[in-house]
């Protein structure tokens, strides 16, 4: 019988932890409100913090996580990852190559990657990942993307394609995470409509009632 170490990432809303949007808030407290609205699974992007605010940073988000039984993954960091002892880590083109996060992180952590269509994904699952994290899906303002925007037909048929799930990234919020859903993807990442909202716990709820309410029915 071949059992996976890692459970499937939990499908619904994927709430970005970033220390670019709201940055007077401390990363705890972001992510506190995100599971208090029931984040299942969030990364933690750290693009600003200096190497010893990040790794506290990472062990308390880590630590607030497994208390609430979300899943915690760190973005770009291997390092960082092992030491606060996170799920697992999303790595991109510019990051450690997927292979190398799998030596380092063993069979039981998670590794994402990002991938900008199907033979990215295809390339991934080669790698050894478990998910693909496919956009920008939608205009984003939070990051400057060096690819084209995918729009919701082209991503539908990365969905359909991938041999790994599909979590879609970029322009993701609660005017299109509906939509996001009923494509079958896996997930849907959720950076600045989460972290912007006057209730960032309530904008999660929200959030994950629009995308169960839509999961997979095509639409
Ligand atoms: C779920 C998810 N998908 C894609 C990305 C982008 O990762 P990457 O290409 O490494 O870019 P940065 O986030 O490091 O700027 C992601 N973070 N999460
Ligand atoms: C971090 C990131 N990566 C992207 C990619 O397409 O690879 S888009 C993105 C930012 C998404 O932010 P928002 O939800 O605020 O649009
Ligand atoms: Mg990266």
């Amino acid at each position: 019988m071949n059992v996976s170490p890692r459970p499937p990432l939990p499908q619904g809303p994927y709430l970005l932890c970033d220390d670019s949007i709201r940055p007077e808030l401390p990363l705890v407290d972001k992510a506190g409100r995100l599971l208090e609205g029931g984040a299942r699974v969030i990364q933690l992007r750290m693009k600003h913090a200096p190497p010893r605010e990040a790794l506290a940073a990472a062990r308390a988000v880590v630590a607030l996580c497994r208390r609430a039984g979300a899943v915690c993954l760190i973005n770009d960091r291997v390092d960082l990852a092992l030491l606060s002892d996170a799920h697992g880590v999303h790595v991109g083109d510019e990051d450690l190559p997927p292979e190398a996060a799998r030596e380092l992180l063993g069979p039981g952590r998670y590794v994402g990657v990002t991938a900008r269509g199907t033979e990215g994904a295809k390339a991934a699952r080669a790698a050894g990942a478990d998910y693909v994290g496919v956009g920008p899906l939608f205009g984003t303002t939070t990051k400057v993307v060096a690819a084209p925007v995918l729009g919701l037909e082209a991503f539908r048929r990365v969905v359909a394609d991938s041999p790994l799930p599909v979590v879609g990234i970029g322009g993701v919020g609660l005017s299109n995470i509906a939509s996001v859903a009923a494509t079958g993807a896996h997930g849907a990442a959720v950076v600045s409509d989460a972290l912007l909202a006057q209730d960032i716990a309530e904008r999660v709820r929200q959030l994950a009632a629009a995308f169960d309410s839509a999961r997979g029915t095509g639409l």
